[in-house]
């Protein structure tokens, strides 16, 4: 048996002495301040903390839609450090779904359309990229209504087609910024429902920021973050 079996699987993000500084007016704010952090493939966790603590920064990060100011962060085997913006633009379109508070949806696309564009940036046939939003849209519950445009759908399930976009290109991690936070509770509860599935029956890893309490318990994990630092 190898070293690296014998070690078993490493995290799928692992995060080392992580340091973020923006500059306003030329005046240094750390925004993150030391953090080190290990997550697990497979595992649903959650990240809370007050407002402006840095959790959408955190967040960004590991998705690639940022880099660090210091530290080392590997995800999915990667080490996002020093990556150009090209080769971060290809670990994301292959590694990461994105889910945000507001949905983002074009609002002159239908939903097979929205879901569809991740696989624009693909080698894949039309007729493919239509065959994979379609299974997408029926994970969520939602192929009834894939020729809808968005302004025909509830928040909810406006919020299911961003996420069968998050979905449609098979990532490994889902992170998601604040997915319940213009939902009401019985939306919110649905939304959080499906992401235990992906979790549970599609082996996603998800990474959620959230205000919410009942949100975050459904995670197996909570992390708090408080003025740039995991407590
Ligand atoms: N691009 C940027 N340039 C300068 N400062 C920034 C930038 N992005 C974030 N900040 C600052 O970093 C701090 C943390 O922001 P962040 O959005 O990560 O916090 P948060 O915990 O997600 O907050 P909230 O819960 O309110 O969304 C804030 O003080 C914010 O003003």
């Amino acid at each position: 048996m190898g070293e690296g079996q014998r070690e078993g699987k490493k995290p799928i993000v692992e995060l080392d002495g992580v340091g973020k500084t923006y500059f306003r007016d030329k005046e240094p704010v750390v925004v993150l301040d030391n953090i080190s952090l290990d997550i697990e493939e497979g595992s649903y966790e959650a990240l809370m903390g007050p407002s402006g603590s840095g959790k959408s920064t955190l967040l960004n990060l590991i998705a690639g839609l940022d880099r660090p100011s210091r530290g080392s962060a590997r995800v999915a085997g990667q080490e996002l450090s020093g990556m150009s913006d090209s080769a971060l633009a290809t670990f994301r379109s292959r590694t990461m779904g994105f889910i945000f508070q507001a949905y983002n949806l074009m609002p002159v696309l239908t939903a097979v359309e929205n879901v569809e564009l991740p696989l624009l940036l693909t080698k894949l046939s039309r007729g493919e990229r239509k065959k994979r939003a379609q299974t997408a849209l029926r994970v969520v519950g939602l192929e009834e209504r894939m020729n809808h445009y968005p302004r025909q759908l509830s928040g909810g399930q406006e919020q299911r087609v961003a996420i069968a976009r998050a979905i449609v290109n098979d990532p490994r991690i889902i992170v998601a910024d604040e997915p319940t936070g213009d939902l009401d509770r019985k939306s919110a509860d649905e939304i959080l429902t499906l992401l235990e599935k992906l979790n549970k029956e599609f082996n996603k890893t998800i990474l959620m920021v959230t205000h919410d309490p009942q949100a975050a318990e459904r995670a197996t994990v909570i992390h708090r973050l408080d003025k740039g630092n995991l407590s």
